[in-house]
């Protein structure tokens, strides 16, 4: 349902409808405070119209950073994959004075060099254990908001930085949302290896009843290979990543998974987050954010503010209760 605000616009514009002046508003990048000694975005003049899936990953990043990083927030998480960016450009929007007391945590190279890029004050998670907030991406999350998380690489320091953190917070666009883990991201759980243990630990992931070949025939459990280099990818922190596919019977009980695999001798960290968001934010193709609350609630944003307002956050549209009734009815 369109907001009051686009219902207004929509019909001052002959024919123009909601749903598609709500499509336009998504793909709007709103005008930026230049950052002190930093790059400085267009102040009026919108970006390129990004297609559907980037402009849900934009608009899940605007409106998670304009819900979590508020002016007290100092200490704050950035993590990997391509919707982090939006996160990174909604901070710098808040402007220098937002940011000149904030220092920046990665959970890698790339958010390292994200942070870098925007002028911001960049830190590291030994220096600073105790963070505010942590906003990062996944490849895939359950109705309960657990995660599969490590597409990029990244799981380790992404879990260290989430545990670090006292609210957790995912951004995706609509493909993640998902209510078994494994559904729509089949190539497997991402596992951080010791490279010399890589062997052995594909023995044990198969004893666990990760399969070799998928039912679809398609290959499973396996050493992650480079694209563009020969041999294996080796993560940021110089080990191997495996990834190990689970039939939908031990993928519906990923906390039991995450320990039984971690419990594996040689096993760095396993690209399961149970029970550690907060929220997620999901952008959609219609230009609405769904977000899903740890404790089951989910509200749905018709729009994101153009430009981030740190007094007021976002407007709900409406908000709706998935909870289980008291008496167990739905
Ligand atoms: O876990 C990750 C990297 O290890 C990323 O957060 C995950 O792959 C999501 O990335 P994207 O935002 O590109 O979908």
């Amino acid at each position: 349902m369109p907001s009051p605000a686009v219902s207004r616009l929509s019909s001052s514009m002959p024919g123009v409808d909601g749903p598609s002046l709500i499509r336009q508003l998504a793909n709007f990048v709103p005008p930026t405070q230049p950052v002190s000694a930093g790059r400085q975005l267009p102040t009026s003049v919108p970006l390129p119209v990004l297609p559907a899936v980037e402009a849900a990953k934009r608009l899940a990043a605007f409106a998670a950073v304009d819900r979590h990083v508020g002016l007290e927030h100092k200490f704050i998480g950035i993590g990997s994959g391509s919707t982090v960016p939006y996160v990174v450009d909604r901070i710098v929007a808040q402007g220098p004075e937002a940011n000149r007391h904030r220092v920046f945590i990665p959970t890698g190279f790339q958010s390292k060099e994200l942070i870098i890029k925007a002028h911001l004050t960049l830190g590291d998670v030994d220096q600073f254990p105790n963070l505010d907030v942590t906003i990062d991406g996944a490849d895939e999350v359950d109705n309960d908001l657990n995660c599969i998380k490590g597409g990029g690489a990244c799981q380790l320091r992404e879990k260290v930085l989430a545990e670090a953190a006292t609210t957790w917070v995912i951004v995706a666009d609509y493909r993640k949302n998902s209510h078994v883990l494994g559904t729509t991201w089949t190539q497997g759980v991402p596992i951080e290896v010791a490279p010399f243990a890589y062997a052995k630990v594909l023995t044990n992931l198969s004893q666990l009843g990760s399969p070799h070949i998928l039912p679809n025939g398609k290959p499973g459990l396996a050493l992650r290979m480079a694209k563009m280099k020969a041999g294996p990818v080796v993560s940021d922190n110089g080990n191997f990543i495996i990834d190990a596919p689970f039939p939908p019977e031990q993928m519906k009980k990923p906390a039991e998974l995450l320990h039984q695999i971690k419990m594996l001798t040689g096993v760095v960290e396993v690209g399961l987050f149970c029970d550690m968001a907060e929220a997620a934010y999901f952008g959609n193709e219609d230009g609405t954010v769904m977000i899903r609350h740890a404790d089951g609630a989910v509200e749905n944003l018709n729009s994101v503010p153009a430009t981030p307002d740190l007094a007021s956050a976002l407007t709900s549209a409406f908000i709706e209760d998935e909870r289980p009734a008291p008496d167990g009815k739905a």
